[in-house]
């Protein structure tokens, strides 16, 4: 389990997080979304002690990462953004050494690197140098090598940038995998998509603050669907005719039908039918996306 209890960081005068709160409990997949320079970053390397907070502390399982850093470190896995593999080891050979500070014996590292390696989709860059690796390559590199130690916690910073659709998918299903295994796992990233797809939880931060925590059923129930009308002029009657399909409401020229019982093909035959002039329609499919950005509007931003 991780537990954030009420960090700050600043650097000089910036306030890069304030009073940064949240768990993860076992078993559960939290997303942590927010806007570029929201403090996504900063709270992660405060997380998994690379960056000493200002003030409040993380715990690991119940070990302090300030106070307890070596035993809360091995509680946890961690994949940095930009994962820095400048080296002119071979992976499997680096994966070995790495292997090594876990306690693994040479035969034990080079049998698990192998498996581990292939699993990642690496399997034919056993022996290429991590230096000439790509970005994605590096980052499944940095996955295999976080899990070498099968922590019970695991944090990802920006884990899908840089991975293609195939490895996004690896992700999704390791992340499925780990949750059957009690394991808890926070991760950071600006696909939205993927994020409502992978997450069960997703907190939101913002100018360093968490604006909020929600499930992602939750969201997915507030943001319903809907379909967008515009017609050459709205009265009470076409609002009233259009009630009998959802929760309908005006928006400037637009009408919308919210959470609607038909298709938008069967709203166009009943407007037309009334001899009503639909000049545009469509079917809206909300998203996380809508839900973060109606967020930060309900704040005034
Ligand atoms: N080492 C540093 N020195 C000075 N300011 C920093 C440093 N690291 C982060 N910051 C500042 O702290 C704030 C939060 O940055 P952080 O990297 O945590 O955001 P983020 O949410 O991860 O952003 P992104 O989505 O762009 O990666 C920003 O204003 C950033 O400029």
């Amino acid at each position: 389990m991780i537990e954030i209890n009420n960090i700050s960081k600043y650097f000089g005068n910036v306030k890069a997080i304030e009073n940064v709160s949240f768990n993860v409990s076992n078993g559960e997949i939290v997303g942590y979304v927010g806007l570029n320079g929201a403090g996504k970053t900063t709270t992660i390397r405060v997380a998994v002690g690379v960056l000493p907070p200002d003030s409040g502390d993380v715990s690991i399982d119940g070990f302090s990462i300030t106070r307890d850093k070596r035993k809360a470190s091995e509680k946890i896995g961690w994949v940095p953004e930009l994962p820095i593999f400048e080296t002119d080891f071979k992976a499997l050979d680096y994966f070995v050494y790495l292997a090594g500070y876990y306690g693994l014996s040479s035969s034990e590292a080079k049998k698990m690197g192998k498996e581990m390696l292939e699993r990642f989709g690496l399997e034919n860059a056993l022996n290429m140098k991590l230096s000439a690796f790509s970005q994605g390559m590096k980052k499944r590199f940095a996955l295999a090598v976080s899990m070498i130690n099968d922590p019970p916690n695991f944090i990802f910073d920006e884990v899908l940038n840089g991975l293609d659709p195939q490895g996004i998918a690896f992700f999704r299903d390791m992340a499925v995998d780990f949750k059957k295994r009690k394991k808890a796992i926070l991760f950071s990233s600006h696909i939205l998509g993927e994020v409502q797809n992978i997450a069960d939880r997703v907190v939101f931060i913002h100018k360093g603050k968490v604006i909020g925590s929600y499930k992602v059923d939750e969201i997915i129930n507030t943001v319903k669907p809907s379909i967008v009308i515009k017609l050459d002029k709205i009265d009470d009657n076409t609002v009233n005719l259009l009630e009998k399909y959802g929760k309908v409401s005006k928006q400037g020229e637009y009408v919308v039908i919210s959470s609607p019982s038909v298709s938008s093909g069967e709203v166009v035959k009943v407007l037309v039918e009334k001899g009503l002039n639909v000049l545009e329609i469509k079917y809206e499919e909300r998203s996380l996306e809508d839900f973060f950005f109606s967020l930060l509007k309900s704040r005034g931003e």
